[in-house]
């Protein structure tokens, strides 16, 4: 396969300015690198945080987004072994680590001092070919839908391992903060397939729709409701609250609320991230019920096996929309204003 010197890609020229789409120079991989010509890729809300500039660590500029990259591996480094021309690979968040930090030999490799970071820190997955460290681009399997798959390859594994750092055991209720969005709609989805009991919060009718369809067992719409926190204890068994909740929302509100619906000994898990947010809870609620909170961040390399491991198996099936990638802004800006049910995946072809 001939590799051209020139590809499409959207380019960040500016921080908080519209993203351009234009001819590029096709990079070339290092001896550790591999050269992903990119099919398609999903968009996610963090790519809109990069552009906007609202968080506060620097992107590179101009800068190439994307970091739900699926493709196929058409150059190698000298260095590389175990990726072939012709693999399927996928570029994720985590586009490289050191190695060889402590951090990275404890396979927590996203807590690394130096990472990589696709479409942030180096170029990512909205250009026709993108290059990510051989150690880390996700192995895809032939049988998998390349289109399908792009999202998994941030969403899927980040909610995958978030539901993992929850504790919560088959069985039990789940909250997803921000159900009807991307993360959330897969969310709603391994929750499922990991035997949980999915409650979804979001607001409107297409997200409560789409939320039921993929198996939430209650939709509290945030919009609408009185009484937040009593509408979601109120699904669950005794009455006591879900055993973990997820939060992906863009807004700082429902980070407040979740200590005071989730179950007495149950767990908070931080996963969106709005600018400039704050976690408050009641110390006193916090102490007396026992609540646990924490962050998580992507996931390792054993988390991204595992989550594209339970979409091969076919047993994740979150919506999603293709576009050309020459419409990336337009993505940008239904995203913005929150009218997105699901994902965008953009086709780079177009
Ligand atoms: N921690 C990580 O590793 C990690 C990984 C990927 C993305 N993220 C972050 O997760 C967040 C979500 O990303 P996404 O791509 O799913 O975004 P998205 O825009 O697709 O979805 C966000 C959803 O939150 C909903 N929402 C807003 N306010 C709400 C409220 N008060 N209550 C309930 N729902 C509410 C919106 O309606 C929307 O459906 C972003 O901040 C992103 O940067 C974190
Ligand atoms: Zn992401
Ligand atoms: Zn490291």
């Amino acid at each position: 396969m001939s590799i051209p010197t020139e590809q499409w890609a959207q380019v960040l020229e500016k921080t908080g300015g519209n993203v351009v789409y234009k001819k590029i120079p096709v990079p070339k991989p290092g001896p550790d690198e591999v050269l992903v010509n990119i099919k398609y890729s999903g968009v996610c809300h963090t790519d809109l945080h990069a552009i906007k500039g609202d968080w506060p660590l620097d992107t590179k500029i101009p800068l190439v987004g994307g970091h739900e990259g699926a493709g196929v591996v058409v150059a190698r480094g000298n260095l590389v072994k175990d990726v072939q021309i012709g693999d399927y690979a996928g570029i994720k968040w985590l586009n490289g680590s050191c190695l060889q930090c402590s951090f990275c030999r404890t396979a927590n490799e996203p807590l690394c001092p130096t990472p990589d970071l696709s479409g942030y820190t180096v170029d990512g997955s909205f250009q026709q070919y993108c290059i990510g460290k051989a150690a880390h681009v996700a192995r895809i399997p032939k049988e998998c839908d390349l289109e399908a798959i792009s999202p998994i390859l941030c969403a899927g594994i980040t909610v995958y391992k978030g539901l993992k750092e929850s504790g919560a055991r088959a069985g039990e209720y789940v909250a997803i903060v921000g159900a009807g969005g991307g993360l959330g709609s897969m969310a709603v989805q391994y929750a499922r397939a990991m035997g949980l009991h999915p409650i979804a919060i979001d607001g409107g009718a297409e997200k409560e729709k789409m939320c039921k369809e993929l198996g939430a067992v209650a939709y509290v719409d945030f919009l609408t409701s009185k009484n937040i926190v009593e509408d979601v204890k109120k699904v669950t068994p005794e009455g006591y609250g879900p055993e973990a909740v997820i939060l992906l929302a863009v807004t700082e509100k429902p980070f407040q609320q979740a200590a005071e619906y989730v179950r007495p000994k149950g767990t908070i898990v931080c996963i969106g991230l709005p600018a400039n947010a704050f976690f408050r809870a009641s110390v006193f609620d916090t102490v007396t019920r026992m609540i646990n909170i924490k962050g998580s961040y992507v996931g390792n390399r054993q988390d991204t096996a595992e989550a594209i491991e339970f979409f091969r198996r076919g047993l994740i099936k979150a919506p999603y929309k293709v576009v050309g990638l020459s419409k990336l802004q337009d993505v940008f800006d239904l995203m913005e204003a929150g009218k997105i049910a699901g994902r965008y995946v953009v086709d780079t072809s177009c």
